[in-house]
């Protein structure tokens, strides 16, 4: 007989063994009403291990790794320490349970295990313990390995795992993805004597599980973010070059086209340049302080590693072959609405995303966003963008076209239509985009009446000259904008739901500047620059407080276009390298007033006896006390007061030494 055979024979016997045991089995299930059809799911892993020849007499899994090799898995288990708190409190609310619980790598190592003393004893028996292996080419059936194989939660009882020396045991395991390749990462596990199985526990292995991915989800949000964030911050340092960032498995997550054209034909090649990279890098300690390489390759110039805190999260490759830059020199010349879209915030960062993905398809975007926000510019870049940048891009302000004209100017007229209007006709603004965009700004204010109009044009891609009879095709990519709540317009059918919904098949928000504060200085340095060029003078600095007013305060009602004007009307109006509030525009500059004012009715000063008295400016002694009472709950301590009053650190410090205060006395006013 052959060994097969054996094994074969031997798993029958166990299998008559088991229906000994279905007596009591039953009852056991019947009382504690666990589910008892015959289950695919074992019927399935019993023939996987026949075939691959697990030997069901085996009484313990024999693949135990030495504590080095734990060491070095749970050091590149990416799950553990984010798992580690969600563990240790399910480990806690099962406590006394009898259950031990364990998370597993991809391969089914056990790396953490935790449960009561005299479990783990009787486990140790079948080597169930931290290093050991459970999947199931080691040792049959069993919940680990089931639910490495085939993706699912599973609870394997008693006799249905596959191997004698398991069959005391009752298991419930749950899988945790990788949420970017979806394969498989680990599993969390609890096992437990047979008869104190439970079916809660393969509940409470699921919630676990599902808490550790969200975790994960997060976390590669985040990462993705950051990729995101370097991607733009090089994209823009490099327009000449191809750039691109991948995640940790060599995933590209973001391009641009020039980088997009060179990945063609080499993505296998950076692909394995990096991971041999990666390989001597490891190989290598002292390389693990070393954050970018030059690579002897002659096309990619730089890779760099990009980091979230402390953790490696992916890379950014900068890509300058002649070919690359050749081709898309044109391409930045005609395109520079990209570079020139200044801000890194996440909602940013998230709307050119978007429109770098929708650019080059043909499909409607409707941009949301307030007055000044650049929505204009977007579109701009969207078009420039896209395989139509060569041809025009025509915008019209929808509100701004008087009803009556409004066809004749979207769609032309023929000649002799109107009394006064051009002998030899006119062509619309469709007729004038063919092959390119057309950006409809304002679309909301756009006249009921004509709205159906434009949605057949939308619909046929054809137009008809005012007093013409044949219709004309016309191949035109739509953008609209508006700062409306078309939604809203359409509830209160000010707006045609059937419009609204060919136009908005892409959405991008932009919000208004004071609610992404992070793009601020960006643009102030951005513009100042420009205008400092465009009028030909040194680049001036502008008031650290007035500055700090403008990137924390001010609200910005007009949005980037109020900033614009802000700014070349301060460089207008400075004459030497500062700008303070008086070069701004009179709304700024009272704005800004009014704001000091407020923050000055906290000033300090210090009497002849050397304590802390209030105001030099006739403010209520209300307000004395409120100050002098923050100092003494805050201790003394001025970055709390300052935070209190809603001041910057460094103002409260300044004015204070400029009030000749001394620290002496504020410790007083905290201790007094
Ligand atoms: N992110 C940005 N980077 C650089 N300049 C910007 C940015 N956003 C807007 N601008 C500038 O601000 C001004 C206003 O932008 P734009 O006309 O695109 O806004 P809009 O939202 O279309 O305004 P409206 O709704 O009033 O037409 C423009 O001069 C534009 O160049």
């Amino acid at each position: 007989m052959t060994q097969r055979h054996l094994a074969l024979t031997s798993s029958y016997e166990i299998a008559d063994k088991r229906l000994e045991m279905s007596r009591q089995w039953n009852c056991f299930l019947e009382e504690r009403q666990i589910p008892r059809a015959v289950r695919p799911v074992v019927q399935n892993s019993w023939k996987r291990c026949m075939e691959t020849g697990v030997d069901p007499t085996r009484q313990q899994t024999t693949v135990l790794l030495s504590d080095e090799d734990v060491q070095k898995r749970i050091a590149n288990f990416r799950l553990y320490q984010l798992a580690l708190p969600i563990l240790e409190r399910l480990a806690k609310q099962t406590e006394e349970t009898g259950h031990l619980l364990t998370l597993c790598n991809h391969d089914g190592f056990i790396l953490y295990l935790c449960g009561e003393q005299s479990i783990l004893q009787r486990a140790e028996k079948m080597n169930f313990v931290v290093g050991s292996q459970w999947s199931e080419e080691a040792i049959g059936t069993n919940a680990i390995g089931t639910c490495l194989k085939t993706g699912q939660p599973v609870q394997i009882f008693a006799s249905e795992h596959f191997c004698e020396g398991v069959h005391d045991w009752t298991c419930s395991s749950a899988p945790i993805f990788d949420p970017i390749t979806q394969n498989i990462l680990g599993v969390v596990d609890l096992t437990g004597p047979w008869n104190y199985a439970q079916p809660h526990s393969l509940g409470l292995v699921v919630a676990a599980s599902q808490l550790i991915q969200q975790r994960l989800n997060e976390e590669a949000d985040r990462h993705r973010y950051r990729l995101m964030e370097r991607f733009w911050e090089a994209h823009r340092r490099y327009p000449q070059d191809g750039v691109v960032v991948l995640d940790l498995s060599f995933q590209m997550v973001q391009a641009n086209t020039a980088a997009r054209r060179w990945l063609a034909n080499n993505y296998a090649c950076l692909r394995q340049l990096l991971y041999q990279l990666m390989t001597d890098h490891q190989s290598n300690a002292d390389a693990q302080k070393c954050k970018s390489f030059q690579p002897q390759t002659p096309d990619v110039t730089a890779i760099e590693e990009v980091f979230d805190d402390d953790a490696r999260i992916g890379f950014l490759c900068i890509i300058r072959n002649k070919s690359v830059v050749n081709r898309s020199e044109p391409l930045m010349r005609s395109n520079p609405s990209w570079k020139d879209l200044v801000g890194h915030s996440p909602a940013m960062v998230q709307a050119m995303t978007k429109c770098e993905v929708v650019a080059d398809t043909d499909v409607p975007v409707l941009l949301l966003g307030e007055s000044g926000t650049g929505k204009e510019r977007f579109a701009r870049a969207i078009h420039a963008s896209s395989r139509r940048r060569d041809k025009p891009f025509i915008a019209i302000n929808c509100g701004a076209i008087p009803k009556e004209l409004i066809a004749a100017e979207l769609f032309g007229y023929e000649p002799g239509t109107f009394t006064g209007g051009l002998k030899q006709g006119k062509k619309g603004k469709f007729e004038e985009a063919d092959g390119g965009t057309l950006f409809l700004d304002e679309i909301g204010e756009m006249p009921l009446e004509f709205q159906v109009h434009l949605l057949r044009v939308l619909q046929e891609k054809e137009i008809l000259r005012l007093g013409g009879h044949r219709p004309a095709k016309v191949d035109v990519r739509i953008i609209a904008a508006t700062h409306r709540d078309l939604v809203q317009m359409v509830r209160e059918k000010r707006f045609r739901a059937d419009l609204f919904y060919r136009l908005h098949v892409i959405s991008i928000a932009i919000p208004p500047l004071r609610d992404r504060r992070d793009d601020i200085p960006l643009l102030l340095d951005h513009f100042v620059r420009r205008f400092a060029d465009k009028y030909n003078r040194p680049i001036p600095k502008i008031d650290p407080e007035l500055k700090a007013f403008l990137v924390h305060r001010y609200d910005w009602p007009g949005n980037v276009r109020e900033l614009e004007n802000a700014v070349e009307h301060a460089m207008l109006f400075c004459a030497g390298d500062r700008i303070d509030s008086d070069h701004f525009p009179h709304a700024i500059g009272n704005a800004y007033l009014s704001d000091t004012q407020e923050q000055t009715c906290t000033l300090l000063t210090v009497d002849s006896k050397n304590e802390l008295t209030f105001t030099s400016d006739g403010s209520p002694s209300g307000e004395k006390e409120r100050l002098l009472q923050i100092l003494t709950e805050t201790g003394g301590n001025l970055s709390e007061a300052a935070r209190r009053l809603g001041i910057a650190r460094t103002t409260l410090y300044r004015r204070l030494k400029k009030l000749g205060i001394e620290k002496r006395a504020i410790i007083r006013a905290g201790n007094p």
